[in-house]
């Protein structure tokens, strides 16, 4: 078994990797427009460039037209107080800085400098920030020190017209005030009621208090702490934002301070706040120790020292995670989507509200309607929404855009309802749209086998999903060759314990398992010497046999060989009356939003029939993301505009779809261009019944419908998903031998999830 201290090394090791390979850094600059030929750099550069120039020079509003300035945000640090580590210096602030940029663009698609500044004056680093104004839509200022960080907030504030907003103070407010205000409400305790006490007051604390005296908390309830002890009216080297919470008696010890109080707020340091001095709290006390990465308390201990508390951290590895990654992104996006020029107060705490809210309003009934697979409901181990909720985006940054618009920071006002479609349409273009299927995976404890259980892409999937679903691997291969690449990728996770391996060389269950092949099959032409030999060397049909006999709930296969060689063995042990496979469906997430492509894998040359039931399993199948199907039956003939077989096959399909009354929106047959494109579409037949772009792609062959995936998953960046083998209720899946791990990791993730909503 592994020890604490191994799993620190190889969790360290595992964090530099991340950032070294399999290039430095988390960022790189892509363009976005097109770079290809004289005209295009005549246009980007010099002359055309020109024209852009003197546009923004005669009305500098054209700025957002021409540039990428409206969705650009700069993220300023000079490294003076890099999460708990302390005055670390600009440079090594950068890894937090380039962190903040990608959590600015996967969470809610903003673009974003990070910026790091060897200045330790306040006054000339403000200078410099609103110096960089041509640049930015707006300003994140992060890690730097209090009380500089009061002074240069200020100053850019004062001089800026677009968004400055210390996220460390600000952000980190608006979610302990959403937390707090839940707590509250669990513990039947009013804001005015309680007794508050908080380590750490510097740029977070000083910002939480005061967001909590905003709430109702009385000034003389609060009682504040730093390195020099308790804040009071004698001390000399406090600020004047620090100077309003000196309220307490001079010499008050925070063991004194706790007893009997009913929060604890830590922004401070870790391990700062011993297990004995929790004890004396006020019962089922509420304790955030929010210092990252290491809190001022860890949760076990706070649990253990009092039973009930309520209790938060700023890690993701513990529920409650207050950590104002849950605000910035989506503020930062309400605030530019209308063109604000400052984020206010009322901006704030309706971000406050919005965040408060979402924790309340995921019930149990909701939860198996939109949010299939979570088991999340409001309570002590929920107090506040998971980073990952696809629901943070449309909710936050609408209330936001709103109280922009109803205080007149905003200088565009826009129409809301199409604005949190946008928003929601947003959600699902990136690769969060996983996060709803590992959700489910999560729910349910699935047994996984891999039939090429000594490849090294299977044995680190099967790491990360034990981290990621908790669903139960199982290896068939050698037991010797396998630990020896555990041991070469310095992977932590032990026979029987973390996972199972069959050996396909010497296991106690051989005689079940041939004999069981042969029973299954000796009307088939299978022989008990050949069902011995199949079981010795056949770990596709191994892995089958263990589905069958209900040893594990799916597997996954095809990391080397012929995808038909192994549905062969699939079919043969799996397939029953209502269990054949219909089709393969790729998925591939792209800039564009996800595509998905049928069949690239099962019906050689479709017929009509079986072309329709492709469609129909896809819809069902694409559903299962959260995604409403719009599918396109693509063809080299364009409605009906060709007789060639494909089109016959397309029409005959679409036929069946008609007289089956498809609960879904399809349309064919069409080039895919057309399926992509709906002003062309719309051109060529006005009265198709696609809107928008089409997400799914059927076509009549696999050798069509198998290009398209290969070009979206080579030239395309695309992250594929599969491809899913549908109609085999979820027991065995298929990929390609170019699958990484990131591609198993995702169709274990389905293969672990509910089998009774997949089909
Ligand atoms: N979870 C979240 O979302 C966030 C967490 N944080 C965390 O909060 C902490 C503070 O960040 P920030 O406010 O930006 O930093 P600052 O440097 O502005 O403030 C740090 C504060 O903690 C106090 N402190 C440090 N060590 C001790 C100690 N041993 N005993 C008592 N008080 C101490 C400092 O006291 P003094 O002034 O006397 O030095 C100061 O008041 C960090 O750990 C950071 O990671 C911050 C933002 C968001
Ligand atoms: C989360 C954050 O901003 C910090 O710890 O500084
Ligand atoms: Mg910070």
């Amino acid at each position: 078994m592994a020890t604490n201290t191994d799993n620190a090394a190889a969790e360290r090791q595992a964090a530099l990797d991340y950032h070294e390979f399999p290039r430095p850094g988390k960022l790189e600059i892509r363009p976005t427009k097109p770079m290809a030929t004289g005209r295009d750099l005549a246009r980007a550069y010099s002359p055309g460039v020109a024209e852009a120039c003197t546009e923004i020079a005669a009305n500098g509003l054209d700025a957002v037209r021409y540039t990428a300035k409206g969705n650009l945000v700069g993220v300023v640090s000079n490294g003076t107080a890099v999460l708990g580590l302390g005055n670390i210096g600009a440079q090594a602030s950068k890894p937090v800085m380039e962190g903040k940029a990608i959590l600015f663009k996967k969470f809610a698609g903003l673009d974003c400098f990070d910026i790091e500044v060897n200045e330790a004056d306040p006054e000339a680093l403000a200078d410099l920030v609103c110096r960089l104004e041509p640049t930015f839509g707006a300003i994140n200022l992060e890690d730097i020190k209090a009380p500089d960080c009061f002074t240069v907030e200020r100053i850019c504030r004062e001089r800026m017209n677009i968004p400055v907003f210390h996220d460390d103070q600000h952000g980190t407010a608006i979610v302990v005030a959403a937390a707090a205000s839940n707590a509250l409400r669990l513990a039947g305790k009013r804001p005015k009621d309680i007794r508050v006490v908080g380590l750490g007051a510097g740029a977070a604390g000083i910002a939480c208090h005061t967001m909590l005296r905003k709430m109702g908390v009385p000034s003389a309830a609060i009682t504040l702490f730093d390195k020099d002890g308790v804040l009071h009216d004698g001390r000399t080297d406090l600020c004047p934002e620090q100077m309003a919470f000196a309220s307490a008696r001079k010499g008050t010890t925070l063991a004194e301070a706790l007893k009997g109080a009913d929060l604890f707020l830590g922004l401070s340091g870790p391990g700062l706040l011993p297990a004995d001095l929790v004890r004396s709290m006020a019962p089922k006390p509420i304790i955030f120790a929010l210092a990252n990465p290491v809190p001022e308390i860890m949760p076990d201990a706070a649990q253990a020292a009092a039973p009930g508390a309520m209790i938060a951290t700023g890690r993701s590895d513990f529920p409650n995670q207050v950590n104002n990654v849950l605000c910035f992104p989506f503020i930062f996006r309400g605030a530019l989507d209308v063109a604000a020029r400052d984020i206010n107060d009322e901006m704030k705490l309706a971000c406050v509200e919005a965040v408060a809210a979402l924790a309340r309003a995921t019930t149990s009934a909701e939860v198996g309607e939109a949010y299939q697979g979570e088991q999340l409901t409001f309570g002590p181990d929920y107090l506040i929404p998971k980073p990952f909720d696809p629901r943070l985006l449309p909710t936050i940054a609408l209330a936001v855009a709103r109280a922009a618009m109803q205080t007149g920071v905003a200088q565009k006002q826009i129409d809301l309802d199409e604005y949190r479609q946008s928003l929601e349409a947003q959600v699902f273009k990136s690769s969060l749209i996983m996060r709803r299927v590992f959700d489910a995976a999560r729910q349910k404890d699935a047994r996984i086998v891999f039939a090429e259980g000594e490849d090294e892409r299977v044995i680190r999937t099967a790491q990360a999903m034990i981290e990621e679903t908790g669903d139960f691997p199982i290896l068939v291969g050698r037991p010797d060759v396998i630990q020896t690449r555990l041991d070469r990728a310095g992977l932590k996770i032990r026979t029987d314990q973390d996972f199972a391996i069959v050996n396909p060389e010497n296991d106690p269950r051989y005689n079940d398992y041939w004999q069981f092949y042969h029973h299954h099959l000796e009307r088939r032409g299978v022989t008990p010497d050949l069902a011995r030999a199949i079981m010795r060397t056949n770990s596709t049909a191994i892995a089958a046999v263990m589905v069958a006999r209900g040893e594990a709930d799916s597997m996954i296969c095809g990391t080397f060989g012929q995808y038909l060689w192994h549905l062969k063995y699939v079919q043969q042990v799996l397939a029953t009356q209502q269990l054949k496979p219909t089709a393969a469906l790729s998925l591939t997430i792209l800039e564009n939003g996800p595509l998905f492509v049928a069949d690239t894998h099962i019906n050689t040359e479709q017929t009509a029939e079986t072309l329709a039931d492709t469609v129909i399993s896809a819809a069902r199948h694409v559903r299962r993301f959260g995604i409403e199907p719009k599918i396109a039956l693509c063809s080299g003939s364009q409605f009906g505009n060709r007789d060639c077989a494909s089109g016959r096959v397309m029409r005959g399909a679409l036929e069946r779809l008609n007289i089956a009354n498809a609960d879904f929106v399809y349309e064919g047959e069409m080039h895919t261009d057309a399926a992509l494109d709906p002003e062309l579409r719309n051109r060529l037949f006005p009265g198709n019944r696609l809107t928008g772009r089409a997400n799914v792609l059927v076509y009549a062959n696999t050798d069509a419908a198998g290009a398209a995936r290969n070009l979206l998953k080579c030239e395309a960046g695309g992250l594929e998903v599969g491809p899913i083998l549908m109609g085999m209720g979820n027991k065995a899946h298929i990929v390609t031998p170019g699958v990484t791990v990131r591609g198993l990791l995702n169709v274990a993730a389905l293969a672990g999830s509910d089998v009774s909503s997949y089909g």
